[in-house]
């Protein structure tokens, strides 16, 4: 589904990424770790196309680099970036749907996803008609989670999600995202954590990111956990 193949990446005039190659593909859950500062938020920020790339990245059979930034999320990737990003004075649900929107999907759709979105996160059915501006940081990453979802039929990037996070909403993440797993079991995604054995768990795979390049990308074996 996605690969990557011999990627470079650079911020401004700065080689951030190199020598990047691995493949995620249907039904896999990756944990991309690293220490702080290795290259994960700008690994997904490459494969959204926010950085200057070069080597070879293909989604679906097509050649990503090709295709524009703004229209990625529309080939049925979702994202969310580690600073939530939320338009303050929207709703909670005006901002999970603005990705829609901007992708020009139609409302019957458009609801479609809405509901499958309530049903991996219900309490975002509650907050729905509440400004984003008036929810805790902690129920922001679940808005943020929820407006990557309304894109993500085929990959969902989540970038440390569980950053900063109490306990008791890290564990109501995680069951959001088991949740989502027995929705939609062939949904690919990749997690972005400075902590290791905290994806263990529920991580198919993972890939360790050191110093701008892969250091390691281990399958889990679940049947010997
Ligand atoms: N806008 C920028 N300009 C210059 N260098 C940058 C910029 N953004 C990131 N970097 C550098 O790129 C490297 C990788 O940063 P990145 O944010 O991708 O790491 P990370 O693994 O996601 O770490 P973190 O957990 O701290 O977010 C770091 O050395 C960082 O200083």
């Amino acid at each position: 589904m996605l690969s990557l193949n011999r990627v470079d990446a650079a911020i401004g005039n700065i080689p951030i990424l190199r020598d990047i190659s691995f493949s995620v593909g249907p039904a896999e859950t990756v944990a991309l770790v690293g220490r702080n500062g290795a290259g994960k938020t700008t690994l997904l920020r490459t494969i959204m196309g926010f950085t200057d790339s070069r080597g070879e990245m293909r989604f679906d059979g097509r050649d990503l680099q090709a295709v524009a930034p703004h229209l990625r999320p529309g080939m049925g990737i979702g994202y969310a970036p580690e600073d939530r990003r939320l338009f303050s004075r929207f709703t909670i649900t005006e901002n999970i749907l603005l990705p829609a929107q901007v992708a020009g999907l139609d409302q019957a759709e458009t609801s479609r996803r809405l509901e499958r979105i309530h049903l991996v996160l219900p309490e975002l059915r509650d907050l729905g008609p509440r400004p984003a501006g008036s929810v805790s940081g902690g129920q922001g990453k679940m808005v943020a989670l929820g407006r990557a979802l309304i894109l993500s039929t085929r990959l969902l990037l989540l970038d440390e999600p569980f950053q900063g996070l109490a306990p008791v909403l890290a564990n109501r993440y995680a069951e959001a995202l088991g949740k989502l797993r027995e929705i939609d079991p062939t949904l690919a995604i990749v997690i972005t954590e400075s902590n290791p054995h905290l994806l263990r768990s529920f991580a198919s795979r993972t890939i360790t990111v050191e110093r701008g390049q892969i250091d390691s990308d281990v399958v889990h074996d679940r049947l010997s956990a």
